[in-house]
């Protein structure tokens, strides 16, 4: 079975010229800004008009604090575009639970899904994930912070991958599997059936995640995870 994937872009100039290649969901971030730095709603608005639902598409609403009033006024923003799924990046702080607690209503009235984002370089397993399933979550990534250090499958061990991947099933959400991935890392992580594997580094010239993507290294992941 074909293994779905996530590509993250950083403009319409970089939609466009992957229009005909796209991949299972093609997910829009800003790079430079951060993990999970947001595009302008503008330009998400525009690429999702431009997509026209030959895939799915999602957007990043920006590195925030673990504040609700900030996060919940940029998912009410970011939903304008229209996009299939929201993604917020949920950082290790000491606010998170209260956030959480706070952001419950509008998780489960938002006309989109939202997708929490984890940082495996913050935390070390999938605790969190029964509390995100009761937020109104649709699904979990997990992803890395830095993206100067280490990549997902040097962070968490097999046997945490997976059980991130089954709790969050279990759960009855989506699950993604991210972080700075090679595409020698697709043998060891398709096993785990993971919804999506999500890239953007290894996609890039260079590998530089803030770097042009590269449309010939996203045909080689696409026939990779396909073999
Ligand atoms: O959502 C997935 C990320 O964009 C992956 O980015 P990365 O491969 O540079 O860590």
């Amino acid at each position: 079975m074909t293994t779905r994937y996530l590509a993250s872009i950083q403009s319409m100039a970089e939609a466009l010229l992957i229009e005909h290649q796209l991949p299972d969901i093609l997910d829009m971030k800003n790079p430079a800004t951060g993990a999970l730095g947001a595009m302008s709603i503008t330009e998400v608005t525009e690429i999702v008009r431009r997509i026209n639902g030959r895939c799915l598409t999602s957007a990043t609403v920006g590195d925030l604090a673990m504040d609700a009033t900030v996060i919940s006024e940029a998912l009410n923003a970011m939903s304008q575009s229209r996009v299939d799924y929201l993604k917020i990046g949920l950082f290790d702080d000491p606010d998170l639970e209260d956030c959480l607690e706070a952001l419950k209503p509008q998780l489960k009235q938002l006309p989109q899904p939202v997708i929490a984002v984890l940082f495996a370089d913050q935390i070390s397993d999938a605790s969190l994930v029964p509390t995100l399933a009761a937020c109104g979550f649709a699904g979990v990534m997990l992803d890395t912070a830095s993206k100067r250090g280490q990549r997902l499958t040097q962070l968490w061990s097999k046997t945490a991958l997976e059980n991130f991947v089954l709790q969050t099933k279990q759960a009855g959400m989506l699950s993604g599997l991210a972080g700075a991935l090679k595409f020698e890392d697709i043998t060891a992580l398709r096993p785990l059936n993971a919804d999506y594997l999500g890239f953007r580094s290894a996609l890039c010239d260079q590998q530089q995640r803030t770097a042009a993507l590269n449309p010939d290294r996203l045909e080689q992941l696409r026939l990779a995870l396909a073999a």
